[in-house]
């Protein structure tokens, strides 16, 4: 079962925006590999000061209290887990729970992917074996009104098998139908509803049709971490009409990871920043730069860093229009003490295609025609170096062009380097996204700290934003005087 422990009552200051930043001071250290373009070698260490009478929130089951200095009491409020509830709680309830069981489907309407069904057991297995009557809700894809091949049909079989118990299928989410369904629902029992994105007013978060989802039942979980950035029907509207609604152990575990380990790391934390394009990471990078002490930058982005200090990038993937956003981050990284670390070398092809020519050249030494698809050993080497240092990673988007051979080896040493250091002790955090895809791909998956299971709402998370889905939930208060 997912952790339940608790986390720092200040792991979700700066996602929910109740109060100001803690305030964090940096002790020096020297980390800073040589073969690097870097900003420059800094102070790393941190403390964290919550002054007294401030709110924070974070999601755990037990509510911790944090005293300031020289306060002499704390006010702190906590999401409330589905742990807090207890078999005289849940038994014979409806529970309405809201996963994201949106996994891919083949032609054949076969799961190729069933990490998302997984990540659901822990909190349904829970209620059921507290007796409660389970009524589960997902979406699946984006269809446009009722889609026969988005039906949630093809997803039975294997939650069943997962828990152990026949579950039942309704036909629609809302109506007659389900609620005879729910009528005969035993305790223990789980009734999957029909996509709930069949109906628009899910998506427009439809007063009208929350109410009618939440008339189902009793008391509500959200466990849809995936889907915790979006506001609709499922995932806020509902929290309106039922009391308690609660997170489930899944939404817990990966804000006690993306929120939690990222405010309040084991020191040194490195971040790792990938991907395609600076303009789709910008909030990451700067939310990350507030609170790690390395960042290590790979993928498409880098050539729009190189070309802002001059340096000739070829036919390699370049936003000209954030140029001056690359020298500002550069700039603020060197203000805040972060170690920026640019790739040293790169790997170059004459086309973007699997049998492309390739080369490795130094940053410096991109040539017209030629365009970057992969970092090069060098920075691999340099990379690891950093990493090695650390106590705390977070990796977010891929080094190259992975999905081809020939330019995934920068990717995949960062995943090998993440399973090394978590067997180690380190803690890694994968946020999502195709960094998820990479480190499945070389198999070490299974070592990480964390896996993300959203996309989207971990990029957000990181950004520092709230989620809507999280937000809505039931708070826990605890005073302490
Ligand atoms: N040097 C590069 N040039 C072009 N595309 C790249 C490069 N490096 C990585 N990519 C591409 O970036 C994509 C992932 O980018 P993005 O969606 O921003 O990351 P994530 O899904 O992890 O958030 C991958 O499809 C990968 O092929
Ligand atoms: O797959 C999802 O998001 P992700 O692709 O960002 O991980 C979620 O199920 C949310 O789906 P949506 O982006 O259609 O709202």
């Amino acid at each position: 079962m997912a952790s339940t422990a608790a986390s720092p009552a200040f792991s979700l200051l700066k996602s929910t925006g109740v109060v100001a930043s803690s305030a964090s001071t940096r002790a020096r250290a020297s980390l800073l590999p040589t073969p690097f373009t870097s900003v420059s070698a800094r102070p790393l260490g941190f403390s964290a000061v919550l002054e007294s009478r401030r709110f924070s929130l974070h999601v755990a089951s037990k509510v911790q209290s944090v005293r300031g200095k020289g306060s002499r009491g704390v006010v702190s409020m906590a999401k409330k887990s589905v742990g807090d509830l207890s078999s005289a709680d849940l038994k014979g309830k409806k529970v309405f729970v809201r996963a994201d069981l949106n996994v891919p489907l083949d032609d054949n309407q076969t799961i190729t992917d069933d990490t998302r069904i997984r990540a659901a057991i822990p909190t349904i297995k829970y209620l059921i074996d507290n007796g409660a009557k389970v009524i589960l809700s997902t979406h699946l894809g984006r269809p446009k009104g009722v889609t026969p091949k988005f039906s949630l049909a093809p997803l039975v079989p294997r939650l069943s098998e997962l828990l152990g118990i026949e579950v039942k299928k309704a036909d629609d989410c809302i109506g007659p139908e389900v609620e005879s369904l729910v009528a005969s629902l035993p305790e223990g029992g789980v009734l999957l509803l029909e996509n709930v994105r069949f109906y628009k007013e899910e998506e427009k978060n439809d007063p009208e049709f929350a109410k009618k989802l939440a008339s189902l039942a009793d008391l509500y979980v959200n466990d849809a971490f995936g889907t915790a950035h979006r506001a609709h029907a499922s995932t806020e509207g509902v929290t309106k009409f039922l009391k308690p609604s609660v997170a489930g152990f899944l939404l817990q575990k990966e804000l006690d990871y993306l929120v939690g380990a990222v405010s309040n790391p084991k020191r040194p934390f490195a971040a790792i920043v990938g991907g395609s394009k600076v303009s789709s990471k910008i909030g990451v990078i700067e939310s990350l730069l507030e609170k790690c002490d390395i960042l290590l930058l790979g993928g498409g982005m880098i050539f729009t860093f190189y070309k802002a200090q001059g340096l000739s990038v070829g036919s390699s993937l370049v936003e000209e229009d954030k140029l001056e956003l690359a020298t500002s981050l550069l700039a603020k990284a060197k203000a805040k003490g972060v170690s920026l670390l640019l790739p040293t070398d790169v790997v170059v092809a004459d086309k973007f295609a699997p049998d492309a020519n390739s080369k490795v050249v130094p940053a410096s030494g991109i040539e017209d025609g030629w365009m970057g698809l992969d970092i090069g050993p060098d920075s691999i080497k340099t990379f690891n170096e950093a990493l090695d240092t650390t106590q705390t990673v977070i990796w977010n988007g891929p080094m190259g062009v992975f999905e081809m051979e020939k330019f995934a080896a920068g990717t995949e040493a960062v995943a090998n380097k993440l399973a090394e250091l978590s067997e180690k002790g380190v803690t890694t955090i994968i946020g999502g996204g195709d960094s998820v895809a990479a480190v499945e791909k070389v198999g070490v998956a299974g070592v990480m700290s964390h896996i993300s299971t959203g996309g989207g709402a971990s990029l957000e998370l990181l950004e520092g934003k709230v989620l809507p889905g999280v937000i809505a939930l039931d708070e826990a208060i605890t005073v302490t005087v």
